[in-house]
């Protein structure tokens, strides 16, 4: 079937799988030896909005789609099964799904990160629990983005849930999960696991331990007999049964930006990588130790490689980027497509005095306010739509400056260079208000899918393919690099103004509203 031989010995090529099962798409990528894309397939699904605040997923529709997107690169990649040495599964984080056990039917649609509904509920268990609790054992705020309280919300919601979730009838998982059980065999035998990376978005996993804490268990409510088994995020968790994989080892698992940490070869302690999609996501590695954040950031784990000592990081999570681009050319029609952002924004010299806070669901790093809404500051008459394109780039460059600033605060390390990637990055005018507004180089790889490459070498490393990081080291490559070109004195002004239109944001939701 396939025509890809090993140049010197004949033996047919081997390759590694990935699985990213994202916010707006699932896809299938195979890359070879040197990390190169051999093939990729991509399928977006439906996104649900019942409600304002509300985001929902289709958990059946995106499994179908995982199928046919795995089944799609294989053959464009014109290889065998037999030619895959491992399948990488990584996912956007935080989406909580509950199923039956038996049936293997979703009892609800997926409730996606961004979902707001919630934060009432965080309200309340801050309240009786108390948020320190929570920041300390678990390394998150308590923000209605991560999963345990979804969880909860599922439970009290469902009708006859709880009990039926109490029996052991139900199981929870983030899409890692539900990509892994449906794999391996579902009702037929599937594996119930996850990996540390996304067990430590639940607020339901102590840090220290890396296992289920009971204890804040119970304060959320959520019965342990959910809860599937936490392992590493490089190990072989089982073999795929049917499909296009089937007889593979599914070897990997990692939330997408802990993943994209992976590609990045971000392997030291201090090295940090960007993502720019929907929304942005920094983190750095801290090596093996976790840093309590006191400057809004949120500690998570890294990954694992087997039973290697855990690799922390520090994050920064930022809700709107990519989405504020959509959102101009989408509901408010002033470009046509993403891309087009840029060419307006060159249009002008400045954004004319104004800035863009898009704090659609609130803030989240470094302020954690669901009270927030969004704002643009300093309109004047003399404001046109290409300078609001220009705000609406500085303010994914300027929210990226308040993250470093959070991450210099708690580590006390000052980042050298950023390495960048997602959607955003082919925007060079945003790179270089990235650079400008930081101080520091940009740089982004060759290969670009690094969520996906992450994954790869995870699984790749779980089963020997790779032989230990320094090999993967060696497949970084950099396809282009923005440098500051930022007068100091003009930073620092446009920072204070940045900083005045957050402040604009807040408390515009009171608890009636
Ligand atoms: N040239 C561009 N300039 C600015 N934003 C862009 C550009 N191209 C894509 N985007 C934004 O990037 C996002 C898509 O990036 P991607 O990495 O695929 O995101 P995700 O993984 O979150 O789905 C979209 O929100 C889109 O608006
Ligand atoms: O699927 P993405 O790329 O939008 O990533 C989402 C993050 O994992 C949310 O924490």
């Amino acid at each position: 079937m396939t025509d890809a031989h090993d140049d010197t010995s004949g033996a047919p090529r081997e390759y590694i799988a990935a699985i990213d099962q994202g916010t707006t798409s699932s896809r299938c990528i195979v890359f070879d030896r040197d990390g190169r894309v051999v093939s990729v397939e991509q399928k977006e699904h439906e996104q649900i909005f019942p409600k304002p605040g509300w985001v929902e997923h289709d958990a059946t529709e995106i499994w179908t789609n995982v199928q046919e997107v795995v089944a799609g690169a294989l053959a464009k990649a014109r290889i065998s099964k037999e030619q895959v040495k491992a399948i990488g599964i990584t996912n956007q984080r935080e989406t909580t799904l509950l199923w039956d056990r038996a049936t293997g039917e979703p009892v609800h649609n997926a409730i996606v990160w961004q979902d707001t509904r919630t934060d009432a509920l965080c309200r309340e268990l801050g309240r009786n629990v108390g948020q320190d609790r929570f920041r300390r054992d678990t390394g998150l705020p308590l923000a209605s983005y991560f999963a345990g309280p979804k969880i909860r919300w599922l439970l009290d919601n469902v009708e006859g849930l709880r009990e039926r979730a109490e029996r052991g009838e139900i199981m929870f998982g983030t899409m890692d999960s539900w990509v892994i059980w449906n794999l391996t065999g579902g009702t037929e035998g599937g594996v119930h696991v996850t990996d540390v990376t996304n067990a430590s978005r639940t607020l339901l996993m102590s840090l220290r331990t890396l296992q289920w804490d009971e204890k804040i268990c119970n304060s959320i409510g959520v019965p342990t007999a959910l809860l599937p088994e936490i392992r590493s995020s490089a190990e072989v968790f089982g073999t795929a049964r049917g499909g296009a994989l089937d007889g593979v080892p599914v070897a990997s698992a990692l939330g997408d930006q802990q993943a994209a940490l992976f590609g990045q070869t971000c392997f030291s302690v201090g090295e940090g990588k960007s993502t720019y999609g929907t929304g942005t996501f920094l983190l750095m590695n801290t090596g093996p130790k976790a840093i309590n954040s006191y400057a809004g950031l949120v500690t998570t784990v890294g990954y694992r490689i087997g039973d290697q000592d855990p690799v922390y990081a520090l994050e920064g999570s930022i809700a709107v980027t990519g989405a504020l681009v959509q959102w101009m050319r989408d509901q408010m029609g002033l470009i046509n497509s993403a891309a087009e952002i840029e060419t307006l924004a060159l249009s002008v010299d400045d954004n004319g005095g104004a800035y863009f806070v898009p704090a659609f669901s609130g803030l989240f790093a470094p302020y954690w306010r669901s009270d927030a809404r969004g704002v643009i500051s300093g309109l004047t008459r003399y404001v046109t739509k290409a300078h609001l394109a220009r705000a609406v780039l500085e303010a994914t460059a300027w929210q990226t400056r308040e993250i470093v600033d959070a991450m210099k605060k708690d580590s006390g390390m000052e980042l050298t260079t950023l390495k960048v990637d997602g959607g955003m990055t082919s925007n060079n005018l945003l790179m270089q208000n990235i650079s400008d507004f930081l101080d520091v180089p940009v740089v982004r790889p060759m290969v670009s899918e690094t969520t996906c490459l992450g994954a790869a070498y995870a699984a790749g490393l779980a089963v020997g393919f790779w032989n230990d990081v320094e090999d993967l080291r060696a497949n970084w490559r950099r396809a282009a690099e923005w440098t500051p070109q930022m007068d100091a004195a003009e930073r620092d002004r446009e920072y204070q103004f940045w900083l005045k239109a957050v402040n604009r944001t807040m408390g515009w939701l009171d608890e009636e509203s």
